[in-house]
């Protein structure tokens, strides 16, 4: 199946003239993706291909490395729910006892992270899932947290890129679930976000995009187009940036202190999202900086 087909022409069209240029700047360079639970498409496994693997396959197609983490977190509350279980959050981090770790494993290393590849592979792309215990990819400890014990939550402490290395050189696209491992073997929910951050950061990925179901960071109603790391510590404090956006921004300063030379938050439902960030002069949504705002 051609991909372009699905595109429209005049999508196509525009998308093409505005890419050229960039299309050179980034060939051969690492894209780290971020698809989270909460804009992961219905309709990526009946008949429909999701929009987003589109693009993803695009920027592959047109020379770039895209990476894939996902997450699955309203996936993983579904089944909770329908086994009886509540599920429980502090921070944007899910609470994970024993038998949570168990449905988190299932659905994020089975059920997500298969219906991504097998849609890859439905557009004639072929991709590979991993989770992050495959190739000791995502080492992690367990995470300790100021307001009580998360259970099997990890942090990640190292991330060994071989495997993915392997893969691109191969010409896949890895399709990673975030699940992490200790050096006694013990398997950890790792925050999709944070996956990500460490994973781009580790590649020395050109850009981090985390795709989630707002436009970026917002105040007041209004997309930040640009912030730094101390306008997230203040954004943080005074409760503007909460919940899940608060692992999405401490990932984005971890992928950018360990290596990732961009890192954005944009909306994942916007049409053509990743393309109109990567190919466009201004990108789309809310790139995260290290230091001090550029003028
Ligand atoms: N300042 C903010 N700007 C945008 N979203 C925010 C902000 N603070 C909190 N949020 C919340 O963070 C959510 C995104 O995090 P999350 O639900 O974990 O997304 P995902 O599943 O895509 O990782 C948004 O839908 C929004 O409710
Ligand atoms: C520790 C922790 O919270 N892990 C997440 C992993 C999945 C995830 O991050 O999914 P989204 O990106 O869709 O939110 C969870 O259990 O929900």
């Amino acid at each position: 199946m051609n991909v372009l087909t699905e595109i429209s022409s005049a999508d196509k069209a525009q998308i093409l003239i505005e890419a050229l240029p960039y299309i050179q700047k980034f060939s051969g360079k690492i894209v780290v993706v971020k698809y989270g639970g909460s804009t992961i498409s219905a309709e990526a496994d009946r008949d429909g291909i999701d929009p987003v693997i589109l693009d993803i396959i695009w920027l592959k197609q047109v020379g770039l490395l895209p990476v894939v983490v996902h997450g699955g977190g309203k996936a993983i509350t579904k089944l909770l729910n329908r086994l009886g279980h509540q599920a429980q959050f502090v921070d944007g981090l899910r609470v994970t006892d024993e038998p949570t770790m168990e449905v988190v494993e299932m659905v994020l290393g089975g059920q997500v992270n298969k219906q991504l590849v097998a849609a890859f592979g439905a557009a004639g792309c072929a991709a590979v899932g991993l989770t992050g215990v495959d190739g000791n990819l995502l080492q992690v400890q367990k995470k300790h947290h100021a307001s009580g014990d998360l259970g099997l939550v990890g942090e990640v402490t190292n991330v060994q890129t071989e495997v993915l290395q392997a893969l691109l050189a191969s010409g896949f696209i890895p399709v990673i679930a975030p699940i992490g491992v200790d050096e006694a073997g013990t398997r950890y929910n790792v925050n999709a976000d944070s996956a990500a951050g460490a994973i781009a950061g580790a590649l020395q990925a050109e850009k981090l995009i985390l795709l989630t179901d707002v436009p970026g960071i917002l105040k007041n109603g209004v997309v930040l187009s640009e912030v730094t790391a101390a306008q997230i510590d203040d954004l943080i404090a005074d409760g503007t940036v909460s919940g899940g956006m608060v692992p999405k921004v401490e990932a984005c300063l971890e992928a950018l202190r360990y290596g990732a030379r961009h890192v954005h938050i944009l909306n994942g439902n916007e049409r053509h999202a990743l393309l109109l960030e990567v190919f466009t002069k201004n990108g789309i949504g809310t790139l995260v900086q290290g230091g001090e705002p550029t003028a």
